[in-house]
This record gives C-alpha cells, sequence and structure tokens, in this order.
C-alpha cells in the first residue's frame, strides 16, 4: 500500500530534541509551513534521559558532599540519599516533558508526526503508512548508547537510560567505558550509597582532557570510594545466583548486580534509510558542510547525529539549531562558525575545560604560557572546603589573551563559563581586574588567576 500523502511542506525536521525543537518554533515564528517527527519521546535525550534527570539526581550529590566536606566544621552529619525518594523528585522533571513538548508544537502550528521516519527518496519521507512531502529535510535525530557487541551475554549490559530510570539503587554497580557518563554515573550512585566499578579498556579515561587534570580528578573519586580498573579489556558477563560476574581473557574477575555500558554513543542513522535520499554517512554521524548541508541539496542535519569535530551537547544542538534558522529563512547565508565550546564532567568537584588543549600550548611553549595553579586555599575553595581545586590557563604570551583552560573544583561550572566568555571575546586576565564581580564569589577570586 502506498500509503496517505499529508499536505507538503517547506520544512520537515526528523527528531524532537533540543536541535529538532529549537529549530521548529523558529521556522514556524518565520511564516514556514512545519512538520516534526518523533519516535519516541518528544524533548529528545536531554530532557528526558541525559542532562537534565543526571542534574537533577546530581543535586542530592552535591547537597551530601558538600556537607561531608563540612563535618566538624559547623556540620555534625552528612546527609544519606534515599534514592526512590531521589528519583520521584527526578520524575517530577521528565514526567511531563513529552507531553508539555508535543503540545508546545501544536499550539504552536506545527504539525506532529509520531512515529519513525525514513526516507523513500530525496523530497518524500515515511511515517508509519503515511507518505510525506517536502521541500527541505533537516535530520536531527541524535544519537543513542553504543553497544559492545563482542562481549560474550553482552545482552546483561544496561544503558544510561536505565540507569536515570532505575527505581531501586543496586549494590554494587559496574559502568564499563569510562567517558562523561561512566564519570557522572559513578559520583551518582556512589554517592547513593553503591560500590561502584569504573573499568576502562586503556590507560586514558575522559581522554578529551589532559592526563593530569583526569589523575587529579580519579584521586578525589577514588577517594570517594568509587573504584577504577583501567588497561581491562572485558570479554564475557557470566550470571550467577548472586549477580553477574565480569571477566576479561586474563585474570579478571569482577562480581556485581548490575552491568551498564558507558563506551560511547552511536549516531540514529541506520534505519532512515539514507542512502535512498542520497545522504552520505561517515562513522561519527552525518557528513554534511560548513552550512549544515548534506550530500543532498535539500537535505540538512544538526545535532548530535552530525559528524563533526565539535562536542555533542546540547548548547551545540541548539546553537546549530538557530544557525539553520538563519539559514533556511534567508537572513544569513554565511558559514557556520562556532564559539568556543566549554565542557563541564558534572560531579563534586566538577571537571572543566574550553578552548586551546594545553597540549597543543605545551609544544608551542615560545607563543604559549601554560599557568597551572593551585587554588585549594583561595578563600572559595577553603570556606567550602573543598579538598583539591584546580586551574590551568593557557596564555598567549604576546597578546595576554586567555585562550584556554581546565579546571576542577567543586565550582568549575561557573568558573568555566566565566573564563569561557573571556576567551570569546579576546579578554586577557588583566581585563578581569577591571571588572568588578559581586564579592565573595568564585568570579570575584578570578582576579588572582595571574
Ligand atoms: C546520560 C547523558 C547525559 C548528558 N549530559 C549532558 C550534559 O550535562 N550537558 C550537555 O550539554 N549534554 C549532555 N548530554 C548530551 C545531550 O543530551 C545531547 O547533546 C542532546 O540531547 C542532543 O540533542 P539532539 O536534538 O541533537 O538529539 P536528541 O536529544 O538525541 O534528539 C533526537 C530525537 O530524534 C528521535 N529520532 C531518532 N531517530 C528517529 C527517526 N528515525 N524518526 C523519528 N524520530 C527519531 C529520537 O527519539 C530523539 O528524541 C548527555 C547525554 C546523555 C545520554
Ligand atoms: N556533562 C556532559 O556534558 C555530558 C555528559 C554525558 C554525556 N555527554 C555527551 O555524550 C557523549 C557520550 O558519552 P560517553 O561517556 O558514552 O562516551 P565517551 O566517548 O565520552 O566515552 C566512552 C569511553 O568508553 C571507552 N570505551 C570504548 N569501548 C570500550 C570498551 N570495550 N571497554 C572499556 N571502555 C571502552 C572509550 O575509549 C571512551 O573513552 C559525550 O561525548 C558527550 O558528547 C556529555
Amino acid at each position: 500500500m502506498r500509503g496517505s500523502i499529508m499536505e507538503k511542506f517547506d520544512v520537515v525536521i526528523i527528531g524532537a530534541g533540543p536541535a529538532g525543537l529549537g529549530l521548529a518554533y523558529d521556522l514556524k515564528q518565520a511564516g514556514q509551513t512545519v512538520a516534526v517527527v518523533e519516535e519516541n519521546r518528544w524533548g529528545g535525550t536531554c530532557p528526558n534521559r541525559g542532562c537534565d534527570p543526571k542534574k537533577v539526581l546530581m543535586a542530592a550529590v552535591e547537597a551530601k558532599l558538600r556537607s561531608r566536606h563540612l563535618v566538624g566544621k559547623g556540620l555534625e552529619n552528612e546527609p544519606e540519599i534515599d534514592w526512590p525518594s531521589l528519583m520521584r523528585f527526578k520524575e517530577t522533571f521528565t514526567e511531563p516533558v513529552s507531553s508539555s513538548s508535543r503540545q508546545g508544537l501544536v499550539d504552536a502550528g506545527i504539525t506532529v508526526l509520531d512515529g519513525h521516519a525514513e526516507f523513500v527518496d530525496q523530497h518524500t519521507l515515511k511515517v508509519g503508512e503515511q507518505r510525506v512531502e517536502s521541500s527541505q529535510f533537516v535530520i536531527a535525530t541524535g544519537q543513542r548508547p553504543g553497544r559492545l557487541s563482542k562481549i560474550e551475554n553482552e545482552a546483561l549490559m544496561q544503558t544510561s537510560t536505565d540507569f536515570l530510570a532505575m527505581p531501586e539503587l543496586p549494590k554494587r554497580i559496574a559502568l564499563v567505558g569510562g567517558g562523561y557518563i561512566a564519570f557522572e554515573l559513578a559520583a551518582i550512585a556512589n554517592a547513593a550509597g553503591a560500590e561502584v566499578h569504573v573499568i576502562h579498556h586503556n590507560d586514558r579515561p575522559l581522554k578529551q582532557f589532559p592526563a593530569k587534570s583526569v589523575k587529579q580528578f580519579m584521586e578525589q573519586l577514588t577517594k570517594q570510594g568509587v573504584q577504577f580498573h583501567l588497561n581491562i579489556d572485558v570479554t564475557a558477563i557470566e550470571k550467577s545466583a548472586e549477580g553477574m560476574t565480569l571477566r576479561d581473557d586474563h585474570q579478571f574477575s569482577l562480581p556485581v548486580d548490575q552491568v551498564f555500558v558507558t563506551a560511547g554513543r552511536v549516531p540514529n542513522l541506520d534505519t532512515l534509510n539514507l542512502e535512498q535520499a542520497g545522504v552520505e554517512t561517515a562513522k561519527n554521524g552525518i557528513m554534511v558542510d560548513d552550512h549544515l548541508k548534506t550530500t543532498a541539496s535539500n537535505i540538512y542535519a544538526m545535532g548530535d547525529v552530525v559528524a563533526k569535530a565539535q562536542p555533542k551537547l546540547t548548547p551545540v544542538a541548539g546553537f546549530e539549531a538557530q544557525y539553520l534558522a538563519q539559514l533556511l529563512t534567508h537572513q544569513s547565508s554565511a558559514a557556520i562558525a562556532y564559539p568556543v565550546i566549554p565542557t563541564v564532567v558534572y560531579g563534586v568537584p566538577q571537571l572543566a575545560k574550553a578552548g586551546m588543549e594545553v597540549a597543543t600550548a605545551q609544544k608551542d611553549s615560545q607563543r604559549y604560557e601554560v599557568k597551572d595553579l593551585d587554588l585549594t586555599n583561595w578563600f572559595t575553595y577553603r570556606r567550602i572546603q573543598d579538598p583539591d581545586a584546580r586551574a590551568t590557563v593557557v596564555v598567549d604570551r604576546q597578546s595576554q589573551q586567555v585562550v584556554g583552560v581546565v579546571t576542577m573544583s567543586s565550582e568549575a561550572e561557573h568558573v568555566i563559563n566565566d573564563l569561557t566568555w573571556l576567551i570569546n571575546h579576546g579578554g586577557s586576565l588583566s581585563e578581569l581586574q577591571r571588572q568588578i564581580f559581586a564579592y565573595p564569589t568564585e568570579a570575584s577570586d578570578l582576579e588572582y588567576l595571574r
């Protein structure tokens, strides 16, 4: 059966995550006819099973660990995390997301299509039994957790989505793969009382950050109780009466109750029938040019599904949506130009970075100065008794502009936003001394970054 054909749209967006939703509203406001297709929860990864629920759980972790640092210094006890109650609190955020995201589109006059989208040809999409025609398409289908198919009984491994919806906290947890997600989920489960193991296949977990900073970060998490197992290639999971045991091909054997795969995410492109539309892909996503156009002239892609050098994050997806809104409404024809993008690994402490890699600066020491600062005794960090607070700042010797930062502390999310703003505005460290920041805060401390 050919299926019914809907009206022809100006733009059809596939995927209702932060990228898809942002673009849909902007195009509609500019007078275009727009449809959005979603096969799962409206709102996408970030508010349903990513950033937002994770950060809600992190609020309890922050309260607990920050209290721990002040026991005997004004506080008597460290609070305990009640997992079921924390999850109920999290659900007050996640539960309404899908229906309110969908309804928001309907209220704005945007057509919503529930179901899996796949291309029939360059101008036609199939959503269930419906065929949808459009002048232009935008693919914003995001990523999903990658699997480790070579591991025996791999199906026993759960994903970050399962973790963020766990009604009960298992006693012993293993996370296989040491990236952003593993470190954050480890910090949460450990603070909530589980025995937590992070297993990584080489000696460079969190490889996006300098090895020295990752070592300092791991030392903090190890002191809290997280157990790291480096250079271990898990090859099998055996189910037993007590739970399950992870093994490698050598001596490694680890009994746990639940295992999560945290070994990277893969782009959602394999079931889109992209070859029918002439859209080419690379290993890490859909190939686009510097206008986010795919190899098909009327099809664009944005957000996590794109093969790109930039980190795959919500504000990057939002930035690309804003860019495409300008391009598709002919308000701009310029190539996309990303600002410096900050990233944070959440926990207590947090590890954050922005701008030039420290290793790149170290290779050109004539041009760049790398300042390594121990912030632990600065007022901000002493006040909250942060056990270890650090910053590495890269400065261009000639212009004195700050070009890169890595920082670890309980305040790192704020420090990195302040310094990313400085980097993007070509500011120097002395610029910070000419500002009046509210005192005493982490921002007013920045004048000591000399
Ligand atoms: C555990 C976790 C924590 C994270 N924490 C952070 C964080 O702290 N900060 C941060 O910036 N980023 C974080 N991220 C990343 C962030 O969630 C993503 O960068 C962001 O959601 C990308 O937005 P997107 O719109 O490109 O894709 P998504 O949000 O993934 O949305 C894509 C949508 O497309 C739908 N879809 C896919 N295929 C089809 C199809 N064929 N037909 C119809 N619909 C389809 C999907 O169901 C999904 O709803 C985290 C991710 C995870 C998993
Ligand atoms: N705070 C944040 O901003 C945040 C938080 C979570 C996720 N994210 C986004 O989601 C993305 C995916 O996160 P992620 O942690 O899944 O991926 P990741 O790419 O950050 O880390 C996965 C790690 O697993 C390792 N690995 C791969 N195969 C393995 C194996 N067989 N055994 C052990 N280790 C293995 C990889 O070497 C890699 O270091 C991030 O890159 C980021 O874009 C961002």
